[in-house]
């Protein structure tokens, strides 16, 4: 579904690669854990799968598509049934909980229509339905402004479900959550994954959450890949290398 071939970032005036030639295939059905300490090149490589980061070098397929020297509306084309979820959940804090999901189907309407903010009753019945399976009835007409973190990362998942995704990608959705609330949001995604049978990749600091909800683990150390693999085989070995500490577990 997602082919990443020799994939490489160097930023502009940078010493280092941010990704160094990966090579990874990801299927309808995953849901996978990105793990790596800060810098490893984990938002990098989130975003290089839909197209928001143009690799430098190797190329990126998409449904058979390369995702090479796409113009921007190509690329929205493209991504348009890919969710994506963000730890500061990029929403309008001044619009309504309704008004941000609706945002969410802008990548497949007109511009003009976007522009005048017309919605047909079936595209607002669907923002309904998505409001309320990420448990948020009632506050459609809430100020984003208004609610807690846990309750701001459901719009955004909300706003990701009327895209009608078949790929959803986070990058860090949890990490600015406390431990129960995220606990709370991983198992809405896992569930959504389920039952949509979606390709879902997480960018994820928190161990015990990826041990807990992914089918694969991949680590990130300086840009490559340093394991792929079942959350049982990712130990203390593991651990050592991606983060280059010991495990608190290990320790106690
Ligand atoms: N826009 C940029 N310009 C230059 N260098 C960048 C840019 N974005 C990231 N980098 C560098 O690329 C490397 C990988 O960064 P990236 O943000 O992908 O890592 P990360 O694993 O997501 O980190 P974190 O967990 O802190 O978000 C880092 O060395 C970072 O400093």
């Amino acid at each position: 579904m997602i082919e990443c071939k020799n994939v490489s970032v160097t930023y502009p005036n940078a010493h280092t690669k941010a990704l160094q030639a990966i090579d990874l295939t990801f299927k309808k059905g995953e849901f996978i854990c990105v793990l790596g300490k800060s810098g490893a090149g984990k938002s990098t490589f989130i975003r290089c799968l839909n197209g928001l980061q143009t690799p430098t070098e190797g190329d990126v397929i998409y449904n058979g598509q390369s995702l090479r020297k796409r113009s921007e509306a190509e690329l929205r084309k493209i991504r348009q049934h890919t969710g994506m979820i963000f730890q500061h959940f990029n929403l309008i804090p001044r619009l309504s909980v309704m008004q941000n999901v609706l945002t969410g189907m802008f990548g497949s309407r007109s511009s003009f229509k976007n522009l005048i903010g017309l919605f047909t009753k079936e595209e607002k019945s669907a923002a309904h339905d998505a409001i309320r399976s990420v448990g948020l009835d009632g506050f459609e007409n809430r100020r984003v402004e208004q609610l807690s973190g846990g309750q701001k990362q459901r719009v955004g998942i909300a706003r990701a479900l009327v895209q009608q995704p078949a790929v959803l990608l986070g990058d860090e959705p949890v990490a600015s959550l406390d431990p129960g609330t995220a606990n709370q949001i991983f198992t809405l995604l896992r569930n959504m994954h389920d039952d949509l049978g979606l390709l879902t990749m997480i960018n994820v600091h928190d161990l015990e959450l990826a041990k807990k909800y992914a089918d694969r683990v991949i680590a990130l150390k300086d840009g490559q890949v340093i394991f792929d693999g079942p959350p049982a085989m990712f130990g203390d070995l593991e651990y050592k290398e991606t983060y280059g500490e010991t495990s608190l577990q290990s320790k106690l």
